[in-house]
């Protein structure tokens, strides 16, 4: 549920993204506007699901979230602190409070490392621990997503997809974020265990008190683990509420649409 008698762990205020487009001409540029005044929040212990068709804006939003993109304009707040590029603490402290899970755990993982490795990575990168500490953290993150202790030794490419998704998400885990942006984190993966990973996700964000933001184009599977929803439409959040009542009584012509289009692909 969410927690909102505590801060934000992440905020947006009026945030824009805005890109020159390829067409138009230098003196009359067409601007693309992937992201157009969102204010946005995620407290810990909370799935805020993000849903839209596709074009609407959604990875842009998520690679602000997680530090990947300046916004044009408006401000990201984290632990009610401005997030500067260039203060280099602060910058530090969001490397690993927030953390992504990418849709496609293929070209995420580097695949020539040990799954053992990639996950020591950050650790190493951060400096965290020492050699054994490490070894210690990959064996308990390994049993967090389900993982058997095997799976160390071997390369992505020798485990499943779905399991390939779990290493994602345990690399994702390694420095002990309060927030995970997971975009698309079941689209790449077999239908047969979309579910496995979506439990997965709610069954962390529940143990670990994690914040979570959850963005799919599948309003079930969005509905599925949510605990509020914003629908976006063109750049923007047209509809933002408590997953029960934008799924039982939209208000957005938009949100009615999508609510009302193809069948989740989710089979649950
Ligand atoms: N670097 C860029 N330059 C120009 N236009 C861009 C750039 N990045 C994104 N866009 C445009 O911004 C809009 C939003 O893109 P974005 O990828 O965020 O949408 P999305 O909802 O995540 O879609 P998808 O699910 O297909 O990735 C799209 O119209 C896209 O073409």
């Amino acid at each position: 549920m969410s927690s909102n008698n505590t801060a934000p762990v992440l905020e947006l205020k009026d945030v824009k993204v805005y890109h020159r487009a390829r067409t138009g001409t230098l003196f009359r540029p067409n601007i693309v506007k992937a992201v157009d005044g969102v204010d946005f929040s995620v407290h810990r212990g909370e799935t805020v699901g993000i849903v839209g068709e596709s074009g609407c804006g959604k990875s842009t939003l998520a690679s602000v979230l997680v530090g990947l993109q300046e916004p044009t304009a408006g401000r990201m707040l984290f632990h009610g602190k401005e997030v500067k590029a260039r203060k280099a603490a602060v910058r530090k402290q969001f490397g690993r409070d927030v953390s992504v899970v990418f849709q496609d755990p293929s070209t995420a993982l580097n695949s020539r490392m040990t799954i053992q490795d990639i996950l020591v990575d950050p650790l190493q990168i951060h400096g965290i621990g020492n050699e054994r500490t490490r070894i210690a953290k990959v064996r308990e993150l390994l049993s967090l997503v389900g993982l058997p202790q095997s799976a160390a030794e071997v390369i992505p490419s020798q485990v499943s997809g779905g399991q390939r998704q779990r290493v994602a998400i345990a690399r994702a885990l390694a420095l002990g974020p309060s927030v995970i942006v997971a975009d698309e984190p079941t689209s790449a993966l077999d239908v047969s265990v979309r579910a496995q990973v979506l439990n997965l996700l709610s069954d962390l964000k529940r143990e670990l008190n994690l914040g979570m933001v959850f963005i799919s184009h599948d309003i079930q599977t969005v509905r599925y683990v949510s605990d509020r929803i914003c629908v976006m439409y063109f750049g923007r959040i047209v509809e933002e509420g408590p997953a029960a009542q934008v799924f039982d009584h939209p208000t957005n012509e938009y949100t009615k649409k999508l609510l009302g289009a193809a069948p989740s692909l989710l089979h649950v």
